[in-house]
């Protein structure tokens, strides 16, 4: 029998938590933000079959694709508990494109660990199978980071903890706003949007990162959505990062002045995130995005909320 997960986007960092905080997403109109990996048994060797609207951005080899050595790892991880295993063909409908601010490669490693541990008869709990997803990720960009495995993974918005048996905590999000996710088409990688970073920052950024941090965690809570859109903000990355998202700083402005509640970069981007509390809104920011932010054919602009279930079996 084949096994299918689906696995969400997510918006890496949220602006106020760099490195620390991600929401997962799913579009009002139904349609799956994410990438599928679909699992069943077979002869000989592991296999890997390849996808799905994105499936030219990826490499060549299935052997390069990161959900290859998910396999790997699963497995030898397997073989240390002295369980014994078959072969698997692993098929990845790569959805999402690659390098998009989206959580691309966090979508295909949590389907992939999901659908392997779902498998092999759940031999992995899910502190477990979030620690190799955080493993995984960081051989991608070059840098452990959970805020879009976590995420994809446990849906909501994940705050990382810095305790290896929990690793992430639910925080609770706005379940009536909207995210328009306007992906421009272009890509950036995560590894070189982290080089453009500075290695140290000055005790006016690091106290302003603080305050909005907490501040935001702190609206969550209270559920007070002003407060929390009014410390949206991210003095960390953005402001080096803007510069390689052509059309941002003008969109931003835009989309402020059509009433949005906050802005900024999903992830290392090219992504852009806007929130708003009114549907018709939305609408008018996503018309917006289309006309104005879009870079080439591949873009899109989807109208999203928190995706609360993250990584799941479909059909
Ligand atoms: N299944 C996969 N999905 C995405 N990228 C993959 C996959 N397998 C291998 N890769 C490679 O991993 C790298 C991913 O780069 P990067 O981390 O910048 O992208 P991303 O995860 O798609 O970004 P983002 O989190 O911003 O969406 C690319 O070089 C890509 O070829
Ligand atoms: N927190 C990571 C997310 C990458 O998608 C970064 O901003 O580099």
């Amino acid at each position: 029998m084949t096994i299918k997960v689906f696995a969400p986007a997510s918006i890496g960092n949220v602006s106020v938590g760099f490195d620390l905080l991600g929401m997962a997403v799913q579009p009002v109109n139904g349609e799956l933000l994410g990438d599928v990996v679909a699992i069943e048994g077979c002869d000989g060797s592991n296999q890997l079959a390849m996808e799905g609207p994105f499936v030219d951005k990826l490499p060549n080899d299935p052997k390069d694709n990161i959900v290859f050595t998910c396999i790997e790892i699963f497995q030898q991880a397997l073989s240390e508990k002295g369980q014994e295993f078959d072969w698997v063909k692993l098929t990845l409908e790569k959805r999402m494109p690659v390098g998009s601010g989206l959580g691309s490669s966090a979508c295909s490693i949590v389907a992939a660990l999901v659908a392997l541990n779902q498998y092999y008869q759940k031999p992995f709990s899910e502190a477990q199978l979030l620690a190799m997803m955080g493993q995984m990720e960081a051989q991608i960009s070059g840098s452990l980071h959970y805020d879009n495995v976590a995420p994809c993974f446990l849906g909501g918005l994940q705050l990382m903890v810095n305790d290896k048996q929990i690793i992430s905590r639910e925080i609770p999000s706005f379940s009536q706003c909207y995210f328009v996710m306007a992906y421009s088409g272009i890509n950036v990688s995560t590894k070189a949007a982290r080089e453009v970073l500075p290695e140290q920052y000055d005790k006016a950024t690091a106290i302003a990162f603080g305050q909005n941090l907490a501040t935001f965690i702190d609206a969550c809570y209270r559920q007070d959505l002003p407060q929390a859109m009014s410390h949206l903000k991210d003095v960390l990355a953005e402001p080096y990062r803007s510069g390689l998202l052509p059309g941002f700083d003008v969109c931003r402005q835009g989309v402020a002045e059509l009433g949005a509640l906050a802005s900024g970069i999903s992830g290392s981007g090219p992504t852009m995130f806007v929130v708003t509390d009114d549907k018709e809104n939305a609408e008018q920011i996503q018309t917006f995005l289309q006309e104005n932010y879009l870079q080439s054919p591949a873009g899109f602009v989807y109208i999203c909320q928190t995706d609360v279930h993250g990584a799941r079996l479909v059909c």
